[in-house]
């Protein structure tokens, strides 16, 4: 019986008499926060269109998310704020619900308080996720694979300017998984020469690796890792030209949560 199936009872006719069968029903009920921004009304509508997820609460800004426990929400999916998102787990684990969690802005102090919560919530699946669509996931493995083959490697994000933050939270998560990988490799700091005379003229450095933010209308969520060594370059290029990018990731999270208690960081590990 999986955590949240429920036993119900379908009737067939065989041999001229009525039986019963037990069928398993697996639905689970999603609460969403954010339910009406730019992802999470596009989350509302891929949970929506399950056939297998019930919608039992859609929470934003002046909506109580008391709700979200009220109305009986096994997962609750969070995409809003930075400022916000710690408070909003603070209550869904407080009270045992599982969190599926697209927003930004998680440190390892964040994610050390969150810990701290989990273990006083055994059975509470938090996942974290800075980003859902299947090519960046690929996009940040492709990276960490080359990161220890080249001498240089820099960041480039490109987002719409309505962003709360920067660098992005894909982009951050993407140099922590390069500089792993390059110190597994025994490779040095990256070279650079550059006496600069402008402040952010180079980006921001995240764990020794240059990450550099533009913010223009027309984009949506974009970004290049420019791997660099003796005579050749190797660019990897990823595109989110829909927000629909990254409700299938989100779903997965969903359907997967409640089997993997504890804080997960990267969906990776669902797939
Ligand atoms: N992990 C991933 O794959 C992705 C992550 N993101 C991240 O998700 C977050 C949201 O992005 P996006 O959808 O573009 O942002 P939006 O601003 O479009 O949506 C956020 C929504 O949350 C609402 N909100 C703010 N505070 C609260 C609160 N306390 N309670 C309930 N709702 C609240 C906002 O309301 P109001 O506008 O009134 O403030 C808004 O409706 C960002 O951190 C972004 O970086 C985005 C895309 C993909
Ligand atoms: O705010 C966004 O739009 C996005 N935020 C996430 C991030 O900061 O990495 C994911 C994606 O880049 C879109």
């Amino acid at each position: 019986m999986p955590a949240w199936g429920s036993a119900c009872q379908t009737r067939g006719r065989r041999g001229g008499t009525w039986h019963y069968r037990e069928r398993v029903s697996e639905r689970v009920a999603v609460g969403v926060l954010g339910a009406r921004g730019r992802v999470g009304a596009e989350v509302c509508r891929g949970v929506e269109a399950a056939d297998d997820l019930d919608l039992v609460a859609a929470v934003d800004v002046g909506d109580d998310p008391q709700e979200l426990v009220s109305r009986g929400a096994q997962v609750v999916v969070d995409f809003t704020h930075p400022d916000v998102v710690m408070g909003h787990l603070e209550l869904l684990v407080g009270a045992g619900v599982h969190a599926v969690v697209g927003t930004t802005g998680f440190d390892d102090e964040r994610l050390a308080t969150l810990r701290g919560w989990l273990e006083s919530s055994p059975g509470t699946g938090v996942l974290i996720a800075p980003n859902f669509s299947i090519g960046a996931i690929l996009m940040m493995r492709f990276a960490a694979e080359a990161a220890a083959y080249y001498e240089s490697v820099e960041i480039v994000e490109l987002h719409h300017p309505d962003k709360a933050d920067a660098p992005s939270g894909t982009a951050r998560r993407t140099a922590q998984l390069v500089a792993r990988a390059r110190r597994e490799a025994g490779l040095g700091a990256v070279p650079d020469a550059t006496s600069t005379s402008l402040d952010g003229a180079r980006g921001a450095d995240v764990d020794g690796v240059h990450v550099h933010s533009v913010r223009a209308r027309g984009l949506l969520a974009h970004q290049e890792v420019v791997l660099g060594g003796p005579g050749e370059t190797l660019t990897i290029r990823h595109d989110s030209l829909d927000r629909a990018s990254f409700v299938p990731g989100v779903l997965t999270g969903v359907r997967g949560i409640a089997a993997q208690p504890g804080l997960t960081v990267g969906l990776e590990s669902f797939l």
